[in-house]
């Protein structure tokens, strides 16, 4: 996952490979409260694992769940109907799916709770919800303002509550109210059957049928008429299935979906391959492959799987009413851009009480692409943004993971621009690892290099290690390389000069060398301290002189330029390694303020030495790096001169960002 402020997406060339998508939100929530009321122990497979799940699986920790995980199945205990913890205080973070449910739950099985969330959570409606318990005698309060979470919950007892009419829940809010109630008022059914009516249009239907079916697995066998009457019958008792596999999340598959239809072919792939989610899915965002289609989309399906390929090109306008995929509906919004003439998305009011307000959230973040874009109450209306007239737009995502996801795909723009998310993490929400599986699927134009090359101990590691953290870039300390090499060779017990330097060089081509968590490892050896000696500096400087060694780890280094880009640090990046890097800095300190830095690291270290001799040593390595007859230390032709002798480390890495930002802007507004 991205935890930096932002993170830029080079421009995207192509797409194909094949992604394997976490368990679905809606599914693994609710089967989370299904097996907790359950009687028995049940398996859960392919369970999502994001910030929702996360606060369900905590709250239903809090309430006495026994919940063990083994490797990927998580075991869950049932409460079998029964309360084991009568009071708690609960934290729901943004997650609707627990919130509603859980309000509805625990209203039923008596105990004194409290429910909270994050602020946005506490301005998402619950009041329908609230009412319809009331309405049944339970007994809820607000703690903040009427109609919204965090709320109160206190014990009832079930013979208190009135069941014999039916019950009331409005229908064209939310689903989840719905949801709530289904899931569960099989609590109070023991004896009589309840009825629940809608009113008014329900909306997102496909979502209460992953509820329907879902219950169903779970022994509680509804009976609907058409989406206005449920009723759930006498006698009803949750029993566990005993194992229950989690699908793949349908609408993260949408952001899939979407990139094969849009990106060209890669070479040597046929389009994007989905596992784990198919045409036999209960989820109703699956039918935005319907809509992809009829975009242009080439899809071909099996039971819980999916191969997409362009189609038409470009992709066909279209004119859709939403309402039956509301939040894979989004991903259309931005495929919209790639279209022939203006598109429509209409019925998706219920867009405007989500994680945020997504119809006015679209509208803004499309337009800061360059597009023109109409919101309405309930739609959204997208003219085609040509080539041309795309602006590198830095995307605000309002802590909403969909923002985030589905504007990654202005990536595949045909100016060539890259784009910039904020707050990247906010997809840990359903998806953390959303960016890592986009990157292993498309081909960028370039993944952009900053080179930070530069003589021993001005403060290259330091900046350039800052800079890939803020980034959320890949760092190369190309001098680790070297320093290996040197150690490798002489603890093979070979002399470092020309007449070995076949010989080292094979050593070096075949190093078991892995970077791990800042550590540096040789085989199964942690060398990262045995390297960093000043001796072991001299060493890496002998055999760095060396052609063939050079030449040897040449690949290696190359082979760290991954997306979403790397910052990379030695004496010949700029010049050698990555000739065509955007951006390249020497960075330079005199003599004296280098032994001195020198001096305080190696005394922090423990390590004594001598201002002098460090002086000397670093004087000696500089006339040899600068000297030497292949890539010796000098600053690249296009390089910024950086001389940092009296800045501090901070003050170096925000020259740099400075300069970045000049190299590669973006607009925020
Ligand atoms: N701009 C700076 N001002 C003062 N000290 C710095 C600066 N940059 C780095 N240092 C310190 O200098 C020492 C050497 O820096 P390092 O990054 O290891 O250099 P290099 O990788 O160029 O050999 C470190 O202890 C670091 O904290
Ligand atoms: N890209 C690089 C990086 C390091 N080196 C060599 O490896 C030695 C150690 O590099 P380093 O970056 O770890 O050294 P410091 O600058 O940290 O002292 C340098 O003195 C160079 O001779 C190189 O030749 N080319």
């Amino acid at each position: 996952m991205y935890a930096t402020h932002f993170l830029d997406l080079p421009p995207l060339l192509s797409a194909g490979g094949t992604v394997h998508l976490p368990g679905s939100k809606s599914i693994s929530n609710r089967v989370l409260l299904l097996a907790a009321l359950a009687s028995g122990t049940t398996r859960v497979h392919d369970l999502l694992d994001s910030d929702d799940t996360r606060v369900m699986l905590d709250a239903l920790r809090a309430l006495g769940c026994g919940l063990r995980r083994e490797g990927p199945v998580l075991e869950i205990d049932g409460l079998g109907g029964q309360v084991r913890t009568a009071q708690a205080s609960l934290f729901l973070g943004n997650a609707g799916t627990a919130m509603r449910p859980l309000t509805a739950a625990l209203a039923l099985l008596g105990g004194d709770f409290e429910l909270r969330g994050v602020p946005r959570m506490h301005e998402r409606p619950i009041g329908d919800l609230v009412d319809a318990l009331v309405q049944l005698g339970c007994e809820l309060e607000y703690l903040g303002n009427p109609g919204y979470p965090p709320l109160r919950i206190r014990p009832v007892a079930q013979a208190q509550l009135h069941l014999d009419a039916p019950i009331r829940v409005r229908g064209d809010v939310s689903s989840q109210f719905l949801t709530a109630l289904l899931l569960a008022l099989p609590l109070a059914a023991t004896q009589r059957p309840i009825v629940i009516e809608v009113v008014g249009e329900l909306i997102s239907k496909p979502y209460v049928e992953i509820t329907l079916n879902l219950l169903a697995r779970f022994g509680i066998a509804i009976e609907r008429e058409g989406w206005q009457r449920f009723t759930i019958p006498a006698g009803s008792h949750y029993q566990s299935p005993g194992q229950i596999h989690v699908e793949a999340d349908a609408s993260s598959a949408s952001y899939f979906i979407a990139l094969g239809a849009l990106a060209a072919p890669r070479a040597g792939h046929d389009g994007i391959r989905i596992e784990g989610v198919g045409a036999a899915s209960i989820q109703g965002d699956i039918r935005f492959v319907d809509a992809a289609r009829q975009m242009g989309a080439q899809v071909d399906s099996g039971p819980n799987w999916l191969q997409v390929r362009r189609g038409a090109w470009p992709l066909k306008a279209i004119d859709l009413d939403a309402n039956h995929i509301p939040d894979a509906a989004m991903t259309l919004a931005v495929m919209a851009l790639y279209a022939d003439g203006p598109s429509t998305l209409r019925n998706i009011a219920s867009w405007r009480v989500k994680e945020t307000d997504r119809i006015d959230a679209m509208a803004i973040e499309l337009r800061k692409l360059g597009a023109t874009v109409e919101a309405g109450p309930d739609f959204l209306r997208i003219e085609p943004l040509p080539t041309g007239q795309w602006r590198r737009a830095a995307i605000h995502t309002y802590d909403d993971h969909r923002v985030a996801m589905c504007f990654s795909l202005a990536a595949l723009n045909p100016d060539g621009l890259p784009v910039r998310i904020l707050d990247p993490k906010c997809v840990a929400k359903t998806f953390p690892d959303y960016f890592e599986t986009l990157f292993e699927v498309v081909e960028p134009v370039a993944v952009p290099v900053i080179c930070v090359d530069g003589p021993t101990a001005s403060g290259k590691g330091t900046l350039a290690a800052e800079l890939a953290r803020q980034l959320g870039y890949h760092y190369l300390d190309s001098g680790a390389l070297y320093r290996v090499a040197g150690l490798a060779a002489r603890r093979a017990h070979l002399a470092l000069e020309p007449s070995q330097e076949a010989a080292i060089a094979d050593l070096a081509r075949a190093l078991p060398l892995r970077f791990d968590a800042g550590r540096v490892w040789l085989g199964d050896e942690d060398i990262s301290d045995a390297i960093r000696t000043e001796a072991a500096g001299m060493d890496a400087s002998r055999v760095s002189a060396l052609p063939a060694v050079r030449e040897a780890l040449q690949a290696l280094q190359q082979g760290f330029r991954r997306l979403p880009g790397l910052v990379a640090d030695g004496r010949d990046m700029g010049t050698v390694i990555f000739p065509d890097a955007p951006l390249k800095v020497y960075l330079t300190a005199s003599a004296a303020h280098r032994a001195e830095r020198r001096h305080k690291q190696l005394i922090s270290k423990g390590i004594s030495a001598n201002i002098a001799d460090l002086r000397a040593d670093l004087e000696a390595r500089d006339a040899r790096d600068s000297s030497r007859s292949v890539a010796p230390l000098k600053p690249a032709e296009d390089a910024r001169l950086l001389d940092n002798s009296d800045q501090t480390a901070q003050q170096s890495v925000d020259q740099v960002l400075h300069w970045w930002r000049q190299v590669q802007p973006f607009s925020e507004g």
